[in-house]
C-alpha cells in the first residue's frame, strides 16, 4: 500500500530528470502503476486517507514514487463519489493541442511539493494524447477541462517539469489574454 512515505518530495534528482520509456508492460510495471492508482482512490475515501494521513491526489506520475518509468495514473471521483476519470497510461504522448489556455484559478500544487505557491499555471485548454494501457492496447483521448489540466501536469513529471516552472516570474497572478479560468 503506497503511503505519503512512498512520495518523493521536492528537490529530488528524479524530478528533474526525463523519465525513460517502458519497453516492456511486464507484471512489476503493472503493479507498480496499479498501486499508484490506489494510491489515488485511497487518498479519496475519507476512513482510509485519514486512517494512512493520505493527501487527497487525483493523479500520480511514476517518478514521484521513484520510478524511472513513462507512465502515470488519473483517478477523480465527484461530490457523490462516484468515478469521473479513471486512467492508467503508459508512454502517454502529447499528439496536438488547442491555442486556447486555461488556469486552475486558485494556482497548482503537487503531491511533491510540500509548500504552497502561488501564481497561475497555463494549460492547454484540450489536448489528444496517445498512450499503452495494461492490456497492451494503444488508446486515443481527447481530454479538455480538469482532465486535461491534471493530464498536462504528470506528463510534465515524466519529463522533469514541475508546475512552479511555468508560473510567470513577473505577473505570477496575471492570466494571460484569451486565457479562461477551469470552470
Ligand atoms: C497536490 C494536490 C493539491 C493534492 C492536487 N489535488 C488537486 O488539485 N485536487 C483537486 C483540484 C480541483 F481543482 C478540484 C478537486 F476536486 C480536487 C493533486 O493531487 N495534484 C496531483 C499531483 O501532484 N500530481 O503530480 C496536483 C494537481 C494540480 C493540477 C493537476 C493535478
Ligand atoms: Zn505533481
Amino acid at each position: 500500500l503506497l503511503t505519503m512515505k512512498d512520495i518523493v518530495r521536492d528537490p529530488a534528482p528524479i524530478l528533474r530528470k526525463k523519465a525513460a520509456e517502458v519497453s516492456e508492460i511486464d507484471e512489476e510495471t503493472i503493479s507498480q502503476l496499479k498501486s499508484m492508482r490506489e494510491y489515488l482512490k485511497n487518498s479519496q475515501n475519507e476512513e482510509i486517507a485519514e486512517k494512512y494521513k493520505l493527501r487527497s491526489g487525483v493523479g500520480l506520475a511514476a517518478p514521484q514514487i521513484g520510478l524511472d518509468k513513462r507512465m502515470l495514473a488519473v483517478y477523480i471521483e465527484n461530490t457523490e463519489g462516484e468515478v469521473e476519470y479513471d486512467y492508467m497510461l503508459i508512454n502517454p504522448k502529447v499528439k496536438s493541442h488547442s491555442v486556447a489556455e486555461t488556469y486552475m484559478p486558485s494556482g497548482e500544487g503537487c503531491l511533491s511539493v510540500d509548500e504552497n505557491i502561488e501564481g497561475l499555471v497555463h494549460r492547454y485548454k484540450r489536448i489528444r494524447i496517445t498512450a499503452t494501457t495494461i492490456d497492451g492496447k494503444q488508446l486515443e483521448l481527447k481530454a479538455k477541462g480538469m482532465l486535461a489540466v491534471v493530464l498536462q501536469h504528470e506528463i510534465d513529471h515524466l519529463d522533469g517539469i514541475m508546475f512552479y516552472d511555468r508560473i510567470d516570474k513577473d505577473f505570477p497572478n496575471d492570466p494571460k489574454i484569451g486565457a479562461e479560468p477551469l470552470e
